[in-house]
C-alpha cells in the first residue's frame, strides 16, 4: 500500500522541479528548468536530441548532481539517491529494458519491490493488471519485445510509486502496441500516480499527455496542453519541424 509520509505537505505537486541546473564542465545541460506534475496527470517532456530530457530524469534519480535548483516530491525535498528512490515513492523505467533475461517474468517484477510486506501479492497484482499473469513463469527473454516492455512497466509499478518516470516507453513498438501503451499510461495515471514521460514519438505524446513541456538547449521553451504546444512557433522551430527518430 502506498504510504504517506508524516512530513508531506498537503496540496503539493507530486513532482516540483524549480530552477534546476546541471552543468557538464562548460555545458549547461539544464539551465533553470521549472516544471511540475500533479497526481493523476501525464506530463510529456519533449525536445530535440541533447535538449536535456535524460539529464532531468537523471537528476531526479540522483545519477547526476545539480548545480542549482530544487526537486520536491509531494512537498518533501527529494534526496536524489537511486537506492532510496522507491522509498520516496518514485519509480523509473529505462530506455533499454534493463530486464534480467535469465529470470522469469514474475522474478523480474518481484525485483522492483524488495521491501514490500508481501512482495508476491504485490507482484501478482501487477501481473494481473498488465495481463502478464499467463506468462509469469516464463523466462522474460522468451517474450516478444512489446510484452517485455510491459514487464518493465510492471516492475516499475510494483512498489506502487506515486511518481513514475517513463523513459521513451514507445521506442521500438509498432502502432498497435503504442495504442495499447497509451491505454496503460492513462490507466496508471487514473490510479492517482503522476507520470512524467520522455518520448520522441510525438503523436504518442500528444495523444496521451495532459500537458507537455518542451526543452531546448536545457531550457523550457514552451509548456501547455498538447494543442497549445503544437501550435507554438518556437516549438515548430526547435523540434516539431525536424525529423525525429520513430
Ligand atoms: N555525462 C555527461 N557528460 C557530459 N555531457 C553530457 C553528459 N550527459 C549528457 N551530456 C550532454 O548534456 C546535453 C543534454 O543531454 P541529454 O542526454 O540530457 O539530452 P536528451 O534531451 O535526453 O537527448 P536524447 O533525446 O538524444 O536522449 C547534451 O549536450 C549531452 O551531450
Amino acid at each position: 500500500m502506498t504510504s504517506v509520509r508524516a512530513d508531506e505537505l498537503p496540496g503539493q505537486h507530486s513532482l516540483a522541479v524549480r530552477g534546476l541546473s546541471v552543468r557538464f564542465g562548460g555545458l549547461a545541460a539544464l539551465d533553470g528548468v521549472t516544471l511540475h506534475v500533479d497526481e493523476g496527470e501525464v506530463v510529456g517532456l519533449i525536445g530535440p536530441n541533447g535538449a536535456g530530457k535524460t539529464t532531468l530524469f537523471n537528476a531526479v534519480c540522483g545519477l547526476v548532481r545539480p548545480s542549482g535548483g530544487t526537486i520536491a516530491v509531494h512537498g518533501v525535498p527529494l534526496v536524489p539517491d537511486p537506492a532510496r528512490l522507491a522509498g520516496q515513492g518514485v519509480a523509473r523505467t529505462l530506455q533499454g529494458l534493463g530486464l534480467f533475461r535469465g529470470l522469469s517474468v514474475r522474478e523480474n517484477v518481484l525485483a522492483g519491490n524488495l521491501g514490500a510486506d508481501d512482495p508476491g501479492a504485490a507482484a501478482q497484482r501487477q501481473l494481473v493488471a498488465l495481463d502478464l499473469a499467463g506468462h509469469a513463469d516464463r523466462p522474460v527473454g522468451d517474450l516478444p519485445y512489446p510484452e517485455q516492455k510491459k514487464v518493465a512497466l510492471a516492475r516499475a509499478m510494483v512498489a506502487e510509486p506515486r511518481l513514475l518516470l517513463l523513459d521513451e516507453p514507445a521506442g521500438g513498438l509498432g502502432s498497435d502496441d503504442i495504442a495499447a501503451l497509451a491505454d496503460l499510461v492513462r490507466h496508471t495515471a487514473a490510479t492517482g500516480c503522476a507520470v512524467l514521460l520522455v518520448e520522441h514519438h510525438v503523436d504518442f505524446v500528444m495523444g496521451v499527455c495532459d500537458r507537455v513541456v518542451v526543452l531546448d538547449f536545457g531550457r523550457v521553451i514552451a509548456a501547455g496542453t498538447p494543442d497549445e504546444v503544437a501550435g507554438d512557433p518556437a516549438v515548430d522551430e526547435a523540434y516539431l519541424g525536424i525529423e525525429v527518430p520513430a
